[in-house]
């Protein structure tokens, strides 16, 4: 539980000064509950070691009640309460995803494979699929199927006259997606192609099917990102649609010590992506985290 005194200005409270108020104890002013093991490590031991003998993430101070979310509240957040997910409330928002079931099934028999963490969230897929709803997409194109979970979701909800041009490397996995297909009877929308997705997308503009497509999803090599994105622009319809999955990378883009290629790449997409005028744009994983973290990119 963390403890502000309504005393302290919150104008200048820093995330690290509420972090040290937490550990004063009670005084009066507004609750907010925060998880000990989202605190700065040298200020999260010692909160730690204080309450070695409550239950492993549960509140600090007071309750014993497992904490549900980080907060800082101050003007760099717009005084917002800045929320860090914990597996409980995680577990929360899944309980309110309508996953069906068939991706159910798709999601259990992928977790005995390998790769299974690659697999875009059902809520995320959730999220996506209505993204597709709403531009009322017939057209759309996945960069990366893996066992096929996102673009099955896609297709689901795609119109039966839709199309989704699903790239992807692996012929082991695309053997799994297309059972799905198959089984969800969606196998007549989804156009499979086995191959490196940058060279499909290539040949795709030279067969002319430029600015054709309404929707994309990019979830596959991560040094490839913007050579992905400047192809797709050139793929999808002005108005359309298209989403860049891992960009917040596990948290290591906001980290300047970590430098191996695949983080480098996405930090410098994402520094690209604001700059660029060609498209309109919304990262999704702010306050509270969606997988992790899609940037949707609307052709202007
Ligand atoms: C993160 S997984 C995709 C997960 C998928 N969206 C889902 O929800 O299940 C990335 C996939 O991209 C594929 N991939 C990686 N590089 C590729 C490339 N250059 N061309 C095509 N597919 C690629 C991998 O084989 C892997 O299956």
């Amino acid at each position: 539980l963390l403890i502000l005194s309504p005393h302290l200005s919150r104008r200048n409270l820093l995330p690290s000064t509420i972090y040290s108020t937490a550990l004063l104890g009670r005084t009066s002013g507004r609750l907010l509950h925060i998880s000990s093991s989202i605190l700065p490590a040298r200020i999260g031991r010692q909160v730690r070691a204080r309450n070695s003998n409550r239950l492993p993430g549960s509140c600090s101070f007071c309750c014993g009640v497992e904490a549900s979310v980080a907060v800082a509240s101050d003007d760099n957040y717009g005084n917002k309460q800045v929320i860090s997910v914990t597996p409980r409330l995680y577990d929360y928002l899944l309980t309110n995803v309508r996953e069906p079931e068939i991706l159910r099934e798709l999601r259990e028999e992928t977790a005995t494979m390998r790769g299974s963490q690659m697999q875009v969230s059902p809520d995320q897929a959730q999220l996506l699929a209505m993204l597709v709803q709403i531009l009322g997409a017939e057209k759309c194109i996945e960069v990366g199927v893996y066992t096929g979970y996102s673009s099955l979701a896609i297709a689901l909800v795609l119109p039966e006259s839709g199309r989704l041009v699903a790239c992807e490397r692996d012929a082991v996995c695309l053997e799994v997606a297309k059972r799905y297909y198959d089984r969800a009877g969606v196998s007549h929308k989804v156009d499979v192609k086995h191959g490196l997705a940058a060279d499909v997308l290539r040949s795709m503009i030279q067969l002319g099917e430029t600015c054709s497509y309404d929707f994309a999803f990019v979830d596959a090599e991560k040094r490839m990102y913007q050579e992905y994105f400047e192809l797709l622009l050139q793929l999808v319809r002005v108005g359309g649609l298209i989403v860049m999955d891992n960009v917040l990378w596990h948290g290591k883009v906001a980290n300047p010590l970590v430098m191996d290629s695949k983080t480098l790449s996405i930090r410098n997409f994402n520094r690209s992506v604001m700059e660029d005028k060609r498209v309109s744009i919304s990262m999704v994983g702010g306050r509270v985290p969606i997988g992790d973290g899609m940037t949707i990119c609307r052709k202007l």
